[in-house]
């Protein structure tokens, strides 16, 4: 049997063309947030990777619409919900739209922007880049697409916002939960039911945005422009000094889930004494200021493996 005629008995496919949404995905994102009530109190959200627009209508039906169909809806306060992706999408109702790539630092300013100032309480991003069937290949360049939203999010995120993201289940993704783990207090793996059996995506959802002390998120944006710039990999070396402070930790785990700078060698960030002062440190035993103890928890999650990271799914 073809993919199309598959397609095409699937259950989801046929309630989304009943229901009117642009592709079954959007069933994704309903049944993540029956389990997690994602949209309770959220007025400003940004959509990352978001054509053909079944999660933006989402948006639009559970988050702006009713805003504004309430008696008291003021015009002032109807949310702001921004969408992103690299290709065009048609209107959605109170979805301002955004054409470019996520990776590009352009992208994340130009979303900033649309932000004024503020932060959102919720950011979602179905990103997938075009499969190529070499699994290695496609979870990196999944990483870098979630890479490049978490940029986004620790820009606009409020404390306390919450972040969803598709992620292809491989090798790497103890990595990825202790990485976001550095960001959220809540991270949890989860399977929609109408997400494909057969299919290696998952959605992460990180409850509780709270970055830790010290990480300048100028850092990962500048590591964006460094991704795209035109002298490539030497740029993207995270000793080469252009870090300071607890960035010299967090970015290159970031990065590329390096700790090596942490504890084999100075090139860790010093703790600072009360009088503002570097600490002398003890080249054996490294005192440990508060966030890197918590990086450092992160690193032994990780490479201790995490038991039952699938044991929340969304499936029956
Ligand atoms: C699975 S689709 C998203 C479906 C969408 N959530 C929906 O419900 O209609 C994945 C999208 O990721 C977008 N995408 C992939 N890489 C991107 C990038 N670097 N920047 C922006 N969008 C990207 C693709 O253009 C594609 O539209």
């Amino acid at each position: 049997m073809g993919k199309a005629s598959r397609d095409k008995r699937d259950i989801y496919y046929r309630k989304a063309k009943e229901e009117g949404w642009r592709a079954r995905s959007a069933f994704k994102l309903l049944q993540i947030d029956e389990e997690f009530n994602i949209f309770e109190g959220v007025k400003r959200v940004v959509d990352l990777c978001a054509a053909p627009g079944s999660w933006s209508q989402v948006l639009s039906r559970k988050v702006y619409l009713p805003a504004k169909l309430s008696p008291d809806s003021k015009e002032s306060d109807l949310p702001l919900i921004v969408a992103i992706d690299l290709q065009p999408m048609a209107p959605i109702e109170g979805i301002i739209q955004v054409q470019g790539d996520i990776t590009n630092a352009r992208t994340a300013e130009t979303v900033i922007r649309h932000f004024d100032g503020g932060k959102a309480d919720l950011v979602v991003c179905d990103g997938a880049p075009d499969v190529t069937g070499l699994h290695d290949m496609d979870e990196f360049v999944q990483s870098q697409l979630i890479l490049a939203a978490l940029t986004i999010v620790t820009h606009i995120l409020k404390t306390g916002g919450k972040f969803i993201a598709k992620i292809f289940r491989g090798k790497d993704t103890s990595l990825l939960y202790c990485q976001l783990k550095l960001f959220f207090t809540e991270v949890t793996f989860a399977k929609p039911k109408s997400s494909r059996n057969s299919s290696i995506e998952a959605f992460v959802v990180c409850e509780n945005y709270s970055p830790p002390e010290g990480f300048n998120q100028k850092d990962l944006h500048r590591l964006l422009e460094k991704i795209g710039s035109p002298s490539g990999a030497d740029d993207l070396d995270c000793s080469s000094g252009w870090l300071e402070g607890p960035n010299k930790v967090y970015i290159p785990f970031l990065a590329c889930g390096d700790f090596n700078g942490y504890d084999s060698d100075r090139s860790y960030p010093l703790p600072k004494s009360a009088d503002g002062s570097y600490q002398s440190l003890d080249p054996v035993q490294p005192p440990i200021a508060p966030p890197y103890k918590r990086a450092l928890e992160m690193k032994k999650a990780s490479s201790h493996g995490l038991q039952g990271l699938e044991k929340l799914s969304l499936d029956p």
